[in-house]
């Protein structure tokens, strides 16, 4: 698309829509605008609203170059205040959303006073928008909001067909040794067993299942430029492999890090953030009081479900412990059911608990007095623990977490994990160790070099700092 002289080049973002991929997108989106170029920022109608609930509506007004639209949900409408389905989204979205936003760039590109479209980013899971690029003549670039290693694990799913692992011949295959499995095969990943691969294989049979889904969506990745929120020195073995498959990849993580280079005065936005539920910031002014790492901090990202009986544990297991910790505990935790807790417990925890529903996690991470991180390992988080420098406790929930929780303790060194039927006792015991114990000190250690290595991957002239700006040549 020609640009006349004064026109800036202009870029259409189209998150997947889910909070862990609309803060990278509105991150890196943000940075873009920093650097000239004009954004269309696509949010379904559903996630729209909620962003007016949660900033109000002067944030999604935008700026004269920083815009805005949105296409219809997939999903039937409603007003509940949490992610909608996720393997419903994947599926409604690749069915429904390719006239939608097909017509949404018509409508761009024969605006007055818009620019041209000239690119089109769009998630690594939202792939139809790839196809209105090319049906447009619209250069593409896919970004994945997670990680290289994860995406690594989905590009296994041919391998697990092929090598018959999966569909599996027997229903038992969780506790019959299978699942235990390493699979040595694989160049890139150390140390995997087949149900540290992303969770969509936890089924005898393969269709109708998210298997074919993620497995045409991974190798689309393949086949497009590719951006990835991560830094190289992180996920170099990954990254390696990655490379000589697609030598188009733009690591630019940690993108919230990147940020600082672009103050945010210059990117005209009075917030940072893009949360899609209130934050409670007075968690911070909580956290002042205690000494320097020495609360745990929990939280489940914007997805994960737990049953009652899970939620349970957990409570019992950080009251038991007699330590300080911050639990952020979203209304839609427990499927179906309250997340409210007998009486007894808030009466045991008064004087160490604070409990509250969202947070500013960022904010929260980079706090000196948390000590530990228990998480479902959601690439966001997980990236904001290592550059807040926190050791985790790993509970993955599904997708990719798997894969992240396994780098924590084996390729990183620095975390542990909990049994998916996670007891009360299991609990108590690791988040003593992680803020008492000696584990827990070399731990730590260990994620203070690895927040070094993050600063120093942002910082000018570093790994993502570098792939940044070659970005932004490649975007003009
Ligand atoms: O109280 C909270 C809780 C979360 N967050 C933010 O919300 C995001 C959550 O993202 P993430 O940790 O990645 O978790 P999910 O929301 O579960 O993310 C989805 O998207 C990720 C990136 O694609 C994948 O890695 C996950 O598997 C997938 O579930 C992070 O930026 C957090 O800082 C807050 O600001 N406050």
């Amino acid at each position: 698309m020609e640009l006349s002289k004064n026109q800036k080049p202009h870029v259409v973002c189209v998150p997947f829509p889910a909070q862990g991929h609309v803060n990278p997108f509105m991150q890196f989106s943000k940075l873009l605008r920093c650097k000239g170029f004009h954004i269309t920022f696509v949010n379904n109608e559903f996630n729209h609203r909620r962003l007016i609930k949660s900033l109000g509506p002067e944030f999604v007004k935008g700026q004269p170059d920083f815009q805005f639209k949105t296409i219809p949900d997939a999903l039937p409408p409603s007003n509940m205040d949490a992610t909608q389905d996720v393997p419903s989204l994947c599926i409604a979205n690749q069915k429904h959303s390719y006239a939608p936003l097909k017509e949404l760039v018509n409508k761009l590109n024969s605006s007055p006073g818009v620019p041209p479209v000239t690119t089109i980013i769009y998630d690594g899971i939202m792939s139809f928008a790839g196809k209105v690029a090319k049906d447009l003549g619209i250069p593409e670039f896919v970004f994945w909001t997670a990680s290289a290693c994860g995406l690594m694990g989905y590009l296994q799913y041919h391998q697990l067909v092929q090598r018959a692992i999966f569909p599996y011949k027997d229903e038992n295959f969780e506790t019959d040794g299978t699942f235990d499995t390493n699979l040595d095969w694989i160049v890139g990943m150390k140390d995997i067993r087949l149900k540290d691969l992303p969770s969509f294989i936890r089924d005898t049979k393969k269709v109708d299942s998210m298997f074919d889904f993620w497995d045409g969506e991974a190798q689309n990745c393949l086949r497009t430029p590719l951006i990835i929120n991560t830094f190289q020195e992180f996920e170099s073995d990954a990254f390696q492999v990655l490379m000589a498959k697609n030598p188009n990849i733009y690591n630019i993580g940690s993108l919230h890090l990147l940020g600082r280079h672009f103050p945010h005065k210059e990117n005209g936005f009075k917030s940072s953030g893009s949360s899609l539920w209130k934050n409670d910031s007075k968690c911070i002014q909580w956290l002042d009081q205690w000494e320097p790492s020495s609360v745990i901090y929990v939280n489940y990202g914007s997805i994960a479900r737990m049953s009652e009986k899970h939620l349970k544990e957990f409570a019992w297991g950080l009251a038991d412990s007699n330590l300080p910790f911050l639990w952020i505990k979203r209304p839609d935790l427990v499927m179906g059911n309250s997340t409210e807790m007998p009486q007894e417990f808030y009466d045991e925890v008064k004087d160490r608990a604070y409990i509250t529903t969202w947070c500013p996690q960022e904010q929260v991470l980079n706090h000196p007095s948390v000590g530990v991180f228990l998480t479902h390992s959601g690439w966001n988080s997980t990236l904001e623990g290592i550059c807040g420098g926190v050791p985790m406790i790993g509970w993955p929930f599904f997708a990719e977490q798997q894969t992240n929780c396994r780098y924590l303790s084996k390729t990183w060194g620095v975390g542990m994990d909990i049994k998916e039927d996670v007891k009360r006792e299991d609990v108590t015991t690791l988040v003593k160790e992680m803020l008492k114990g000696d584990k827990g000190k070399e731990l730590r250690k260990k994620s203070l070099e690895w927040k070094n290595k993050s600063l120093e991957a942002t910082d000018i002239g570093g790994s993502s700092y570098n792939d940044f700006f070659k970005l932004i040549k490649a975007l003009q």
